[in-house]
C-alpha cells in the first residue's frame, strides 16, 4: 500500500492525457487503444510484464513516436507532430532505461545541459559574454548544483560523470532531467540494477521530486518500489490497458495477478 497521500483532487484535470493511442510497427501492435491520464502532483505507475508496450507509451508522450491513432494532450496541448524538444520546452522530462549521460562532460556540465532548455541566451550574448549572459550562466550552475544535492549527488560535481558510481550516474540522470524544469518527469526503470539500500533511497527521491511541485510517472518492474512509492497504477499486456487502480486494489486484481506469471502472487504483492 502507498504511503504517500494522493496530492491531487480526484476532480482535478489531468495534466497528461492519453486518449485512446493506438501504435503499430508493421504487424506489432505495441499499443492497442490505450486511455489514462495523470491528474498534477499524482505519481503514476505504469506496469507490464516485458513487452507489454510501457516504453512505447514513453516514446509517445516525450515525441519520439507518432500514435497511429488517438491523442495525448499535455497541460491542454495537443502533442502530435511537436518535435521532442518542444515537449521538453512544455514540461516533460524523461530519463531512460539505459543510461544516456554524456561521457566526456563533467557532473554538473551534464546538469547544465538540461538547463539550457530554456535559456535565452544567444550566440551573440555568449560570444560577448554580456551581463545578461553572465547572471544567466551564474544562475544556471546555482540550480545545477542544488539538483545535484536534491538528487544527493553532492561533491562530485566536478567529476566527469563516467567516474561517478553506477546509482550516482542515474540520480545524475534524474538531476539532468529535472534541470529542464518539468511539470512531469517520466522515469524509466529508474531502480534497475539497484540493492535494496539504493530502491529505498529512490523511492524517497520520488516522493521528494513530487512534493517539490512534480508530476510523476514512472515504469519500474520492482513492484515492492512501485507499490511503496505510487498513487495509482496502471497496467498493460500486450500493448492493452488490463487493470488501472490504487496500489492495494491492483495487487488484489486477479487479471493483474495472471498477467504476472500466473499467480506468482508476491511478485505482485511487491514481496520480492
Ligand atoms: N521501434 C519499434 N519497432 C518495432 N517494434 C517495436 C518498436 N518499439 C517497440 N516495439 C515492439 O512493441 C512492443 C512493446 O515494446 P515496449 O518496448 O514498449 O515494451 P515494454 O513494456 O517497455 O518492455 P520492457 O519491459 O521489456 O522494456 C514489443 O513487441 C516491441 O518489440
Amino acid at each position: 500500500m502507498s504511503d504517500t497521500a494522493t496530492q491531487a483532487p480526484a476532480t482535478a484535470q489531468p495534466l497528461l492525457d492519453v486518449d485512446h493511442v493506438t501504435i503499430k510497427f508493421g504487424g506489432v501492435v505495441a499499443l492497442d487503444d490505450v486511455s489514462f491520464d495523470i491528474k498534477p502532483g499524482e505519481i503514476l505507475g505504469l506496469i507490464g510484464p516485458n513487452g507489454a508496450g510501457k516504453t512505447t507509451a514513453f516514446n509517445v508522450i516525450t515525441g519520439v513516436y507518432q500514435a497511429t491513432s488517438g491523442t495525448v494532450t499535455f497541460d491542454g496541448t495537443r502533442l502530435a507532430k511537436k518535435k521532442r524538444y518542444q515537449i521538453t520546452k512544455l514540461g516533460i522530462a524523461r530519463t531512460f532505461q539505459n543510461i544516456r549521460l554524456f561521457p566526456s562532460m563533467t557532473a554538473l556540465d551534464n546538469v547544465l545541459v538540461g538547463a539550457d532548455v530554456h535559456s535565452k541566451v544567444g550566440v551573440l550574448r555568449a560570444i560577448f559574454r554580456t551581463p545578461y549572459f553572465r547572471r544567466t550562466e551564474r544562475e544556471s550552475k546555482e540550480l545545477a548544483r542544488e539538483l545535484l544535492t536534491f538528487v544527493g549527488v553532492d561533491g562530485r560535481a566536478e567529476e566527469f560523470s563516467t567516474n561517478l558510481s553506477y546509482g550516482d550516474q542515474r540520480r545524475l540522470e534524474i538531476a539532468r532531467a529535472l534541470a529542464t524544469k518539468p511539470k512531469l518527469i517520466c522515469l524509466d526503470e529508474p531502480a534497475a540494477g539497484f540493492n535494496p539500500a539504493e530502491k529505498q533511497r529512490l523511492m524517497q527521491l520520488i516522493r521528494n521530486i513530487r512534493d517539490a511541485g512534480n508530476t510523476v510517472l514512472l515504469v519500474e518492474h520492482d513492484m515492492k518500489l512501485v507499490m511503496g512509492v505510487c498513487d495509482r497504477i496502471v497496467v498493460l499486456e500486450f500493448g492493452k490497458k488490463v487493470a488501472e487502480g490504487t496500489p492495494a486494489e491492483i495487487q488484489a486484481n486477479p487479471v493483474v495477478i495472471a498477467a504476472y506469471l500466473g499467480a506468482e502472487e508476491e511478485d505482485v504483492d511487491g514481496a520480492s
